[in-house]
């Protein structure tokens, strides 16, 4: 689905990313984790179309995408939850979701039909639908923001930290949820901090560490072979 080639990202002077390559076959989890500073969110950046990388190719589905806009990337089918998580405050869930389907704005059956889909998946949403986004818990927050990317339509998925300062029974449920995302055949690329959990989801995992990738394999490879916290935690 996606294969990254020699991938580069450069701040001026500062390489964050420095020649990574690797793929997402169909229907994978793959974990994607390293220390602060590692170069996880610059690669998932430049993926999205939001960083211009300074060198390598990225490929979606066999069609290039290394010079596309954010916008044609999720056209080209790959949505993207940042780890800001940004919502629109003052917008209500439902106004929030309906933006995530701009592309798809023609289609307004099929939004709904989406919407339903995603109302079972996130009944706490449903519940929700006319409360303003602001007003949400941190972990309702993170449900809005996927279900958000989800209204895209994507084949492939790149999340961001997705449990990045939530509560532990909040960050449960939100594993629980990438599994039953996975379980319905998307492809999703995750950055974590939280290894254990990242792999336990996880078919295959790499590890960055200075822009690089410094391990990768399966899941249990990596949990197993890697000296996981010199190269996690080494930064
Ligand atoms: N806008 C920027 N300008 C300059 N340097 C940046 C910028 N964004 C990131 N960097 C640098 O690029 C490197 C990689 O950062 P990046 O955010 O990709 O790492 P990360 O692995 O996602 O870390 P974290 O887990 O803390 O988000 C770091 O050295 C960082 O300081």
């Amino acid at each position: 689905m996606l294969d990254v080639t020699d991938l580069s990202v450069s701040y001026g002077a500062i390489r964050a990313v420095r020649s990574i390559s690797f793929t997402l076959g169909k229907g994978e989890l793959v974990s994607l984790l390293g220390a602060n500073g590692a170069g996880k969110s610059s690669t998932i950046k430049c993926i999205a179309g939001a960083l211009k990388a300074s060198g390598g190719t990225i490929t979606l589905e066999g069609k290039d995408i290394t010079a596309a806009s954010p916008e044609q990337v999720v056209r080209a089918g790959l949505a993207t939850v940042p780890e800001t998580r940004d919502v629109f405050p003052d917008l209500t869930v439902a106004e929030n979701l309906m933006l995530g389907a701009y592309i798809h704005r023609r289609d307004q059956a099929g939004n709904r039909d989406n919407l339903e889909k995603l109302n079972t998946l996130f009944p706490r949403l449903a519940e929700r639908s006319k409360q303003a986004a602001g007003t949400l818990s941190g972990g309702e927050q993170q449900m809005l923001v996927i279900a958000r990317a989800l209204m895209a339509r994507p084949r492939v998925l790149l999340l961001d930290e997705p449990s990045l300062g939530l509560a532990p029974a909040i960050v449960e449920r939100i594993f629980e949820m990438i599994e039953t995302l996975k379980k319905s055949g998307l492809t999703i690329l995750l950055v974590e901090q939280n290894v254990n959990q990242a792999l336990a989801v996880a078919d295959r995992a790499f590890v960055m560490r200075l822009g690089a990738i410094v391990a990768s394999g399966t899941a249990e490879e990596i949990r197993s072979t890697s000296d996981l916290s010199a190269h996690y935690l080494g930064g």
